[in-house]
């Protein structure tokens, strides 16, 4: 018979070993495990998420109770004394006794894998999970460590080199601000398909299932909604009414501006969260290209398509950095498209609110490699843009300027034959202050309803 904390354990294993995204494995796993009642499956995504966001924040209390510093530990040992302080430090519900005495059941399920002497595995276990209670008065608390880094990276769980960066660019108070509220669960958003319903409506239909709902500002056409079951198992959801979505990536398409009877090209297009906007918004009139390098994704596009009516999509399979052989029947007159979103691959250090397991797969090395990468892809979508007044909008779930400012300031330098275009018009009034000196969108930190996000529209002059 599985137990919450016992799925929990083994989903936190599955994200660490295979470096895979959290909602994902959760998702899945939840899905098959035997666990029926909703508290139950509430208490494994509290635990996964928590243990986490919270994970150097735990091991710091951890390290201070152990023989040997947790690192050194099996990735077994930690995942469940992990869970165990998880409980003990951070949540008020769960008796601490209970809490460790479910570690310790753990610890002798999983004995082998613990690199401890069979017998030994409950008792280390119990021992340190005992000790760390006992000690909850005494311990030294992050909060005074004297280094600022080091400090807000250990209060609030961030890598050092992820603080560092922020401190720099925003000062102590900005980057706690960032820490913060990166690390509270993110709110659920919906996007509102005017095909089948309106914002009205769906507020109404939706309000015997949810707690408050709250329409987005406009001109976005979403809601916020606190308490809902998972949605995604709604017939509002399965029956195309609406999209999950932040409110931050709902900006682009709008930013792109799609007209019906356009050809427009999104370059990596994933599950088509923005395809399907676009072509909401082209009243799916016209022509999108959708191409993503990985076929999976495009299946769970074509699902999305399905699910929210859009028939003008048609997904191809490639790899936009490289040469990209389109059949010319995706070109109107030959002459290119209309507009092109390249949404790119990006360090996600904006959105780590839905993907806390960043933090510890994100390393700042890849910063650098994405910025080429995100480079190569807007550079190969130049030839394929309409050669007069082509729209190209460029956008990341990144805060980090190597991957924004600095891509679109070597991007402008290569080609000349561009305009930045503000993106005023398209926002709430609430975000004009998110737009920089050079007419750039950059959203940090981000703010409640939005993720940190960055677009640049770029209007083609020669
Ligand atoms: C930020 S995600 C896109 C999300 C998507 N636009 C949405 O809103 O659902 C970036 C996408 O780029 C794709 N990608 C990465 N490298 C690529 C390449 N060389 N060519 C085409 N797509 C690529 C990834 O598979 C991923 O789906």
């Amino acid at each position: 018979m599985q137990n919450s904390r016992d799925l929990a354990v083994q989903i936190l294993a599955r994200i660490e070993a295979e470096q895979a995204y959290a909602n994902i494995v959760l998702d899945a796993e939840l899905r098959k495990s035997s666990l029926r009642d909703p508290r139950d499956k509430a208490l494994v995504t509290e635990i996964v998420y928590g243990v986490l966001r919270w994970q150097k924040r735990l091991d710091w209390y951890l390290d201070q109770v152990c023989k040997k510093p947790l690192q050194q530990s099996s990735p077994w040992l930690r995942h469940i004394l992990r869970i165990g302080s998880y409980q003990v430090l951070m949540l008020d519900k769960i008796p601490p006794s209970a809490a460790i005495n479910e570690s310790v059941k753990l610890a002798e399920k999983y004995r082998q894998k613990l690199n401890l002497p069979a017998n030994m595995a409950k008792g280390v276990v119990n021992g340190i999970l005992r000790q760390l209670h006992r000690s909850l008065d005494t311990l030294r608390r992050p909060e005074t460590i004297p280094d600022k880094v080091t400090r807000l990276a250990v209060q609030y769980s961030y890598p050092e080199w992820m603080v560092k960066r922020w401190v720099q660019r925003l000062g102590e108070q900005g980057a706690e601000t960032c820490c913060r509220i990166q690390n509270q669960p993110p709110h659920l958003m919906l996007r509102v398909n005017p095909f089948k319903t309106s914002r009205a409506a769906l507020q109404e239909s939706l309000s015997g299932y949810a707690g408050k709902i709250t329409p987005l500002p406009d001109p976005l056409s979403g809601l916020v909604i606190a308490g809902a079951p998972a949605l995604a198992e709604l017939r509002w959801y399965q029956e195309g009414e609406c999209t999950i979505q932040n409110a931050a990536s709902m900006l682009v398409s709008q930013i792109l501006d799609p007209k019906p009877w356009e050809n427009i090209l999104e370059a990596c297009a994933g599950a088509g969260i923005k395809t399907t906007h676009i072509g909401e918004l082209m009243e799916n009139r016209g022509k999108i290209t959708a191409v993503d390098i990985h076929e999976n994704k495009l299946s769970r596009l074509q699902e999305n398509c399905q699910r929210i009516g859009i028939s003008i999509v048609q997904p191809y399979r490639g790899d936009m950095t490289t040469f990209l052989d389109l059949p010319a029947s995706h070109f109107q007159n030959d002459r290119g498209f209309h507009r092109i979103l390249v949404d790119a691959p990006c360090s996600g250090l904006g959105v780590l609110r839905k993907h806390p397991e960043a933090k510890w797969t994100i390393e700042e090395s890849h910063i650098h490699s994405l910025q080429q990468l995100q480079l190569r892809l807007l550079n190969r979508s130049v030839p394929l843009l309409h050669p007069e007044h082509g729209v190209l909008v460029y956008s990341t779930c990144t805060t980090e300027p190597e991957e924004n400012e600095e891509v679109i300031t070597q991007f402008l330098r290569d080609h000349p034959g561009f305009r930045i275009e503000s993106p005023q018009k398209y926002l709430p009034p609430e975000l004009h202050g998110c737009i920089t000196d050079q007419g750039f969108l950059r959203i940090e930190p981000p703010q409640e309803y939005f993720d940190g996000f960055f677009c640049a529209k770029l209007v083609k002059t020669l």
